[in-house]
């Protein structure tokens, strides 16, 4: 190789080192003689999106509960960036793991703005007693995080809607909000529970470039849905749940051709795949 790298070839000599943002380890969850979560190795790395599917009941928001600090894993670990997590929610997300959920928890009564600021306050230093006095280094703080906040609303397609209140934003806003309200902790991985979840067929789409743009900004996506053409548009690898343990893990390709998989879906072909066939892809 020449002494002289093209910044395409320091790209390419750089691409395989893309370091694990998430590492979970033979997490096991279990709720009394029921496991929900059984053995399950998952590693999201820098750049990427991957999807988590299976059946309902498979395991996948419990095994999000375990990834963020909501529940304390049976057995296994749970690493971000190399390091053990906490097991409290609020130590995960200072880590930088951000999550939205399956049932919507906004603050129905204070508007967007108000929605992502409460967001963003793991992300500001300024104490209680700068917040009492209310001195130059708070209104400072309070008028980055204001800015913050609306980039955010702005990125997420909400920028007309900072002064709305959460519970009057249509479904499919009151999502995009959810998602702008976990961007706003600044966070290297972001967990999707079923974002595109009572979603129009455009809203959905426009939350496939969402989740593309997060991805551009360096934030790793690992993402669970039921929406099957979403997740193989998306996702670089899948993962499925089935009974709590990962039958497979790879590209759409390997998912879709998996007899496991077909079988755990009742025998019937995957959502999403003829229209992905038609698409050529
Ligand atoms: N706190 C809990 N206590 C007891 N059982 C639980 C608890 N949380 C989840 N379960 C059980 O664990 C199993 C996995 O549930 P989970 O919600 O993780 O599945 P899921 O794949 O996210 O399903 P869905 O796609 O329907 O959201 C289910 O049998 C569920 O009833």
């Amino acid at each position: 190789m020449s002494a002289v790298t093209t910044e395409t070839e320091t790209e390419t000599a750089a691409a395989p080192a893309a370091e694990p943002v998430l590492q979970a380890s033979g997490v096991v969850m279990r709720f009394g003689g029921l496991t929900a979560v059984n053995d399950v190795d998952l590693t999201v790395r820098q750049g990427e999106i991957v999807g988590l599917i299976g059946p309902n009941g498979a395991g996948k928001t419990t095994f999000f509960n375990c990834l963020t600090g909501l529940y304390v894993p049976t057995e296994g670990t749970v690493k971000y960036k190399g390091r053990v997590l906490p097991p409290k929610p609020h130590l995960v997300t200072q880590a930088g793991i951000a999550r939205t959920f399956q049932n919507i928890r906004l603050f129905a009564n204070m508007t967007a703005l108000e929605n992502v600021l409460v967001g963003r306050h793991t992300r500001t230093e300024e104490g209680l007693f700068s917040a009492i006095l209310r001195g130059p280094g708070y209104r400072r703080a309070e008028a980055e995080s204001r800015e913050r906040a609306r980039e955010l609303l702005e990125f997420c397609g909400l920028g007309a809607k900072a002064d709305h209140l959460a519970r009057n934003l249509p479904y499919g806003e009151q999502r995009k909000l959810e998602i702008a309200r976990a961007l706003a902790s600044d966070p290297g991985l972001l967990l999707l529970d079923e974002p595109t979840a009572g979603m129009n067929p455009q809203e959905t789409r426009a939350a496939e470039e969402l989740v593309f743009a997060i991805r551009d900004l360096g934030v790793a996506v690992l993402v669970i849905e039921h929406d099957m053409k979403f997740i193989f548009n998306l996702c670089d690898r899948t993962a499925v749940l089935v009974q709590g343990r990962k039958i497979v893990e790879g590209d759409r390709e390997t998912v879709q051709n998996d007899e496991r998989v077909v079988t755990a879906y009742l025998g019937a072909p995957l959502e999403g795949t003829t229209a992905a066939q038609e698409d050529g892809q």
